[in-house]
Parts: structure tokens; sequence; C-alpha cells
């Protein structure tokens, strides 16, 4: 059987991206622990200056904080995170997801995703993951964990061979090292979990989610 050709092309999703990236600088990495933390949590980030949001299917509220995001918080662009396969790429659909990311990949969920009308941001930690997705049209990837597979350096070196590819480093990335990240013009924005410490969320501390928010997007300007 032949795959339908894609709707949406990948330039598309490209620009996409790079829009919603340019736009947002970060982007941050929500694990939704308990259902009545959804809005408090998106609304502190939201006042700390963030615009997209990555929702990790990692608990059980996952798929349910992006339905109430898309219909609650229609000015968030709200995506999906940790989807590891086609199942799950299809309920993050389902459930509203604008964007999707990944913190690897699988030959099925990069070719699933070519025909999906939403883009999908691929994990990689390497040039050959790269290759994986470039040869599918993939020009748009997360390094992960991008602390530990080279960070900034690896980015710097990966921009040789790989001159139209830009990333969004995520794992280990923080107020200590975003500047560095942000300032390599292959790097369209990063990710991270720092502002989101689970005991501030346990706590309902929100005002100190705001301002961690706050003082990283301070830092790029
Ligand atoms: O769940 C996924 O899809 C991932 O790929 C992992 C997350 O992006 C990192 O866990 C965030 O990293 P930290 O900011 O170091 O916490």
């Amino acid at each position: 059987m032949t795959n339908p050709s894609p709707t949406v092309s990948m330039a598309d999703k490209v620009a996409l991206i790079d829009s919603l990236c340019a736009k947002a600088r970060i982007l941050p990495v929500i694990t939704i622990a308990r259902e009545q933390d959804i809005l408090p949590l998106a609304d502190a980030l939201a006042a700390g200056g963030l615009t997209a949001l990555e929702v990790t299917l990692r608990s059980q509220f996952g798929l349910k904080a992006i339905q109430v995001l898309r219909e609650q918080r229609p000015e968030l662009v709200t995506g999906a995170g940790t989807v590891l396969d086609r199942h799950m790429l299809e309920a993050a659909e389902a459930a509203g997801s604008q964007f999707i990311v990944t913190p690897g990949i699988t030959r099925d969920l990069l070719e699933a995703s070519v025909y999906s009308s939403i883009p999908l941001l691929p994990g990689i930690s390497n040039a050959s993951g790269i290759m994986e997705g470039y040869g599918l049209g993939y020009r748009r990837f997360k390094l992960f964990p991008a602390e530990v597979s080279g960070g900034v350096a690896a980015i710097k070196a990966l921009g040789g061979p790989f001159g139209e590819v830009k990333f969004c480093p995520t794992g280990g990335v923080g107020p200590a090292n975003i500047k560095s990240y942000m300032a390599l013009k292959n790097v369209m924005c990063v990710g991270g979990s720092w502002m989101l410490d689970p005991e501030w969320i346990k706590n309902g501390d929100w005002a100190r989610i705001q301002e961690c928010t706050a003082e990283a997007l301070a830092l790029l300007d």
C-alpha cells in the first residue's frame, strides 16, 4: 500500500517550527502530576513570558492537559513531548497537539510524522540521528540530552556538515548555559524543565515559577 501525499509539506512544517521557536525562545518541558496543576502552571509560565508549552506524555495527565490547554488557553501553542511511538503520536494529535517532540527517533515514528499535518521535532544526539531524519526531509531537531551529548561544542561541530539544520538543545540546559546555546546561529530555541521544580509545583508556588521563567528570558534580551 502506498502512503497518501503529505497534506502539509516539510517546508511548511519547518516554517511553523521556526516561527514558534523564534517567538518562544524557551520551550518548557512540563510533566503534570496532578490535574489541578494544569492551568495555574501554564498561566505561571505564560505570565513569565513563554508562549509555547511542551507537555510530556510521561504522566497520565499529559493528554488531558493538552486538551484542556487547547480549549482554555488557545493563545498558547501547546505541543506533546515524550512521544515514543506511532500510537502516542496519534493520541497526541487527537488531543489537539500543535507540535510533537520526541527524545529519540525510530524509523516508524519519523515516517508516520511525514504524513501528519503537525510538525515533529525529533530528538537526536549525534550526526547519524540527523542523517536518519534528513533523508525524510527533517531539518529541525531537538538535541537530547544536550549537555551530555557535547553541548555547545557539539552543536557548533554539527553546523559544519549540516548547514541547513537547526537545533533545540534540551537536557541539562538552564540559566548557567542558556546564553551560550542561544548565541549559536544553528540554535533556534532551548528546551528544559529547570523552571518547573517539582517542589514548587507541589506547593503551588506559581510565583516562583513565573519569576524563574522571566529571569531566564531576561538573560536573552
Ligand atoms: O521527555 C522528553 O521528551 C525528553 O526528551 C526529555 C526532556 O526534554 C528533558 O527531560 C528535559 O531536560 P531537563 O531540562 O534537563 O529536565
